[in-house]
């Protein structure tokens, strides 16, 4: 067994030393960042391979936990026993790789664990308890576990505990719950800090807490899009290691109040009538999308309005990139690079952009700023498939008025390879901010005919077959409603920090080296 040293540290178990013997005659070539646990381990006599030794002498062993990385970026926790005659050279063993594992400085020791119980079929806590909880106390992580009593528990919760003596805050939930728990630490470090949340133009305090949440909900879009998969072991592994990859995240207001905090959809017309209408429908489960979504596709409702925005010129990359966001983006390298520089200049003082603001009005069936591609299982590369994790940008698509036919097959290519932005009725901007202004609050119309169309109504009237909508559509926020149809949209690049590392590239070459390499080579 040797441990080598070649940029990163690898453990490689061979028969280099006929000292040391792995019990299952296998060959394991595992970095020493992707080690769970090392410990001593009671010699069973049920083990096999070993009647030659054990009549011998007495027999010491230890047992080495890793990583194993199996396809669809999906991880797994495997181990590997080694054992010899010797106990000096077996703690000695132990003791060094023991020591390796201290000096990995990124990993989490102690965690604050939110749990929504009635999240995602009401498995959460069971699949907390029974898959996570076992392989954090392997790795000698402590937690401190909330199971929620009701919404927003979380969030009021963030507030009030003394979350700086933790290194990372979980949550077990969907996406709803990733988002309650995150406007709780964002919103607690802005307090701590005595920044107003209310001026959007604050520059906002970056989170240093990871934040990391497991599947269970209906889209588990942030985890499909971040880690390439919603699966809570292989979340749990990548909290254990200690990856770290920053997320942005854009603020939205509504005349100087803010309203939310947004990192994967934000999306109106299409998109915000699905959520407000599935809202409804929440007994039907995740079916509630499809249902509200094949209604909303019917209705064909478009919704007249403005958008400004400020291009993102500091990224290096276009929305329309063959290449998307994968682990170790030189993209969101340079932007952290920027970042950096930006901050030593101005300290926190926000610098407002000299651009000049692009000004769009139109008619259009969606309106949908992603941070993010937003892939998820119904829709494999997502609504933006070059969207940046880091970049400190949102993609910005407006999908303007067409025929039903048109916008069918602009939602086929959500589901295919096909280029989704290659239709004349679809634009794609990559942005740093942008402010949009419906019609209907443009017009700033009287309250009398506020209460008429209330009344009346929600559709127009005068062409009761045109789909023309004269009442706002609602604002899809990471799957709550915002009501709010004049917003003003920032993105601040990664102000949050979650254990991930980003998807990882070639995912099958690696689940096939591994395999290989511990399967074949001994
Ligand atoms: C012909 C098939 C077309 C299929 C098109 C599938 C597009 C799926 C795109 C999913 C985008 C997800 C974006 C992520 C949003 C999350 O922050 C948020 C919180 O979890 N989830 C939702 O708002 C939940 C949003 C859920 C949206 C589901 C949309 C389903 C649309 C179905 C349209 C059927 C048309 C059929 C016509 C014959
Ligand atoms: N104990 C609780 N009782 C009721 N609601 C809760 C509780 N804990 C959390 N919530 C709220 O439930 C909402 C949905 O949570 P979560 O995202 O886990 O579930 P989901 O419906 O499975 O997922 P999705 O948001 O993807 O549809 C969250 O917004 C959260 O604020
Ligand atoms: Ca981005």
């Amino acid at each position: 067994m040797t441990v080598k040293k070649s940029g990163k540290l690898f453990i490689h178990f061979t028969f280099l030393t006929t000292s040391i013997v792995p019990l299952q005659n296998r060959n394991c070539f595992v970095p020493i960042s992707e080690i769970i646990a090392v410990e001593e381990t009671e010699f069973n006599k049920k083990q096999r391979n070993i009647g030659r030794w054990q009549k011998m002498a007495k027999l010491h062993a230890f047992t080495v936990h890793y990583v194993k990385k199996a396809r669809n970026h999906r991880w797994r926790c495997r181990d590997a026993t080694f054992w010899c005659v010797d106990e000096h050279l077996c703690n000695q063993w132990t003791q060094a790789l023991k020591e390796l594992l201290e000096m990995q400085k990124s990993r989490p020791k102690q965690l604050l664990v939110y749990i929504n119980p009635y999240g995602g079929k009401r498995q959460g806590k069971r699949i907390y308890e029974q898959k996570v909880a076992p392989l954090f106390s392997l790795a000698s992580i402590s937690t401190d576990v909330v199971v929620t009593e009701h919404a927003n528990h979380a969030k009021d919760n963030l507030f009030e505990v003394n979350i700086y003596k933790y290194d990372g805050v979980v949550c077990v939930g969907g996406d709803g719950m990733f988002s309650e728990v995150m406007h709780g630490l964002i919103g607690r470090m802005q307090k701590d800090s005595g920044i107003d949340q209310n001026n959007p133009k604050a520059s906002l305090v970056q989170c240093n807490i990871c934040l990391v949440f497991y599947f269970s909900g209906s889209t588990d879009c942030i985890c499909y899009s971040t880690v390439g998969i919603s699966d809570p072991v292989t979340s749990a592994l990548h909290i254990i290691v200690g990856d770290c990859q920053p997320l942005d995240v854009s603020s939205v207001h509504h005349n100087n109040t803010f309203l939310k905090y947004s990192v994967s959809l934000l999306g109106y017309g299409f998109y915000g009538d699905i959520l407000k209408d599935s809202e409804k429908k929440r007994w039907m489960g995740p079916m509630r999308y499809d249902y509200s979504g094949f209604k909303t596709f019917l209705s064909h409702h478009y919704y007249e309005g403005t958008i400004a925005y400020q291009p993102a010129k500091q990224t290096h990359g276009s929305p329309r990139d063959k290449e998307s966001c994968r682990m170790g983006c030189y993209i969101c390298k340079q932007s952290e690079k920027q970042l950096a520089e930006q901050n030593k200049e101005h300290g926190l003082k926000h610098e407002e952009g000299e651009e000049e603001w692009k000004v769009i009005k139109g008619k259009f069936l969606a309106i949908n700023a992603v941070n993010m591609s937003c892939a998820c299982p119904r829709s494999p590369k997502g609504l933006s498939p070059a969207a940046h994790l880091a970049d400190g940008s949102a993609d910005l698509i407006l999908v303007r008025k067409c025929s039903r036919f048109n916008f069918l097959r602009y939602l086929v290519r959500h589901t295919n390879q096909d280029d989704q932005f290659d239709f004349p009725f679809v634009d794609v901007y990559r942005v740093k901010c942008f402010q949009f202004t419906s019609k209907l609050s443009e017009d700033n119309e009287s309250n009398v005919m506020d209460i008429g169309k209330k009344r009346f109504g929600q559709f127009c009237r005068d062409h009761p077959a045109c789909c023309c909508n004269i009442v706002n559509s609602t604002w899809n926020c990471d799957g709550e409603t915002l009501d709010s149809s004049a917003i003003e949209v920032r993105v601040h690049c990664q102000l949050m920090k979650l254990f991930a590392r980003g998807i990882e590239e070639d995912c099958k070459d690696e689940a096939a080296h591994s395999q290989s390499s511990i399967e074949q080579l001994l």
